[in-house]
């Protein structure tokens, strides 16, 4: 690796090859069949796949830069065992090293910088994706009998999507310092392409403060008010802030990331989740990013949150992000009273 890129251009180049390999090792799982999925809390889920993505960028990212304060999603992903050393990645992505270092990044030091990993955005999608996965109907049937969190209806809705919502799924890595964001990583192990005419799956984008972001194409917000949102943690908050926005259509997929991917994609302007369940890991990465392609990403009052290490992980107040200031301002400027302080006082 160029030794002489600043560190946070190196840092986020490692970033980019660690999500991508961290990809494959969701992929691996899924193939495999054996999720291994926990109950955390209540719509709260981990799998082998959450635990091993996350090993394998914590160990590789702490071995090259041992002062980081890295913060993952998942508090136990079994510190016993050795972690496989193919899973040590010391490569950085060529394109992302070469990137200019704004002047204010220049002097950060390893002790200045927090990174927060989700090494699996979208668990939900990701274990009901498995169940798409199984072509036999008898194994599916078994595996949806078995499955611990998927109620009549949702089975229904995947049946009707070939791939289950595995394009929702995605790996988060962001960059803090000073308590702001200032570079991430979201990487989409599911996303489907053709290059030099193989087909590819999976793909990582990129953002630096300043400098840029790259791995997709950006494409200009939709004509009309097009809100992405959850689909598989909504409630009557949620639903109230959805209603007042007046949007001409509302997209429900999973993920923070994914819905941050379909604003830099222009399938969607405004992602609005007026509740308090999205953590630091699921907002940094992406935060930074979209507000790199020119966009912003706040709670519902309008307030950016802080990324220190002593922060509180919950993002209370819900968020709310879009491809511009001016859609920002409208959804704020919608978000009525008793519903911020609802969640206030949640
Ligand atoms: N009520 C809730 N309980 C637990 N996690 C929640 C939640 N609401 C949102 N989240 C988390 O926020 C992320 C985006 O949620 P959503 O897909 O509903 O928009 C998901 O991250 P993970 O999939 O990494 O756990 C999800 O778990
Ligand atoms: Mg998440």
């Amino acid at each position: 690796m160029s030794n002489s890129a600043p560190l946070i251009v190196r840092l986020l180049a490692s970033s980019v090859s660690v999500a991508n390999r961290a990809g494959k090792i969701v992929r691996d799982v899924m193939s495999k069949g054996e999720l291994g999925i926990v109950e955390k809390g209540k719509d709260d889920y981990q799998t082998e796949a959450d635990r091993s993505a996350q090993k394998c960028i914590i160990a590789s990212l702490s071995a090259q830069y041992p002062k980081l304060c890295i913060i993952g999603e998942e508090d136990n992903p079994d510190n016993e065992t050795e972690v496989p050393s193919d899973w040590l990645i010391v490569d950085a992505d060529k394109e992302v090293l070469l990137l200019n270092c704004p002047d204010s990044l220049l002097g950060v030091k390893e002790e200045d910088i927090v990174v927060w990993v989700d090494p699996l955005d979208g668990t939900a999608e990701y274990t009901q994706g498995a169940l798409m996965l199984k072509r036999n109907p008898w194994e599916r049937g078994k595996m949806y009998l078995m499955h611990p969190f998927i109620s009549m209806k949702w089975y229904l809705s995947l049946l009707q999507s070939n791939y289950g919502f595995l394009e929702h799924v995605t790996v988060l890595i962001g960059i803090a310092v000073n308590e702001k964001p200032v570079a991430g990583v979201i990487h989409q192990p599911y996303y489907k392409s053709i290059v030099d005419g193989e087909k590819k799956l999976g793909r990582t984008i990129w953002g630096l403060q300043e400098a840029g972001v790259g791995g997709f194409s950006s494409a200009a917000p939709p004509d009309s008010l097009i809100i992405t949102t959850t689909r598989s943690h909504s409630n009557p908050l949620v639903e109230k802030a959805l209603q007042v926005m007046e949007a001409s259509q509302i997209l429900r997929v999973g993920g923070a990331g994914y819905k941050v991917l379909q604003l830099l994609e222009g399938q969607a302007s405004v992602y609005v989740f007026a509740s308090p369940g999205c953590k630091k890991w699921d907002t940094c990465g992406p935060e930074a990013i979209l507000s790199a392609a020119g966009g912003k990403l706040t709670d519902i009052v309008g307030n950016f949150y802080k990324y220190g290490a002593s922060e509180s992980r919950p993002n209370k107040m819900g968020v709310l992000a879009a491809v511009n200031d001016d859609l920002h301002k409208y959804a704020i400027s919608k978000i009525p009273q008793e519903l911020k302080e609802a969640l206030a006082n949640k």
